[in-house]
């Protein structure tokens, strides 16, 4: 049975977390457990890297990717897409979910309470929280290290407090492993879908 839908999701999962916590490996991993029938990935930073490397003709697989090429550009999107939140709070948040399909979505990457405020105002039932946390060690063993003007900045710092997160996941080798982390929000995520199944 196709699961295309015109009517909106049943699940808006959005997750948040620091650089190199682990959001990019932790939502594929989600969608590989669900399959892309139910469940797809929205990168906010998607459409902002998009029309980043059209204007600056940047390499955006390289943008997109987990290596060291985005740091370089870092500092220089972050100010360059907060002039377009500047004017319009919802601009990425609307452009990444355009089109979105299935009935569980998942946000790989909040940054800010105006991201939060977005997908609860558009889709108050739906939308559930999920914070990605880890230990700055384990962190630095994948590549990061401080940067000032980013680490202390809102797109790191955005969602640190004042936000109650419907789920924590910590990304550590030495805590309880993913599939048993995750297996609440596997579990919320087949619920909707049956739940989109009997819409039909
Ligand atoms: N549990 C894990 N096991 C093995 N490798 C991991 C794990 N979590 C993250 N990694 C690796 O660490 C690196 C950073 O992870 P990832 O890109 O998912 O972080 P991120 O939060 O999306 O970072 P950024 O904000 O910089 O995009 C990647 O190379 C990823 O494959
Ligand atoms: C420019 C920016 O979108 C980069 C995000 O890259 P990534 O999700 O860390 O791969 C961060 C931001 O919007 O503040």
């Amino acid at each position: 049975m196709s699961m295309d839908r015109v009517s909106g999701p049943e699940l808006v999962l959005v997750f948040s977390g620091k650089r190199k916590s682990g959001k990019d490996y932790i939502t594929d991993l989600i969608q590989d457990r669900l399959g892309s029938e139910v469940c797809c990935i929205l990168r906010l930073s998607g459409p902002l890297k998009q029309q980043y490397a059209q204007e600056h003709q940047l390499d955006l697989d390289q943008l997109l990717g987990p290596g060291p090429y985005k740091e370089l550009h870092r500092a220089a999107m972050i100010r360059w897409g907060e002039n377009r939140r500047n004017q319009d709070p919802g601009f990425f948040c609307r452009l990444a979910t355009s089109g979105a399909q299935t009935p569980v979505w998942v946000v790989s990457d909040a940054r800010r309470l105006s991201d939060l405020q977005w997908f609860r105002s558009a889709f108050p039932r739906q939308t559930r929280t999920v914070r990605i946390q880890c230990s700055e060690e384990t962190r630095a063993q994948r590549g990061w290290s401080f940067i000032p003007g980013v680490d202390d900045a809102e797109s790191e710092c955005g969602l640190d407090s004042s936000v109650e997160f419907d789920w924590i996941i910590t990304n550590e080798a030495d805590a309880p492993s993913l599939d048993e982390q995750l297996q609440p929000i596997l579990k919320a995520a087949h619920e909707a879908a049956s739940s989109a199944r009997l819409d039909q």
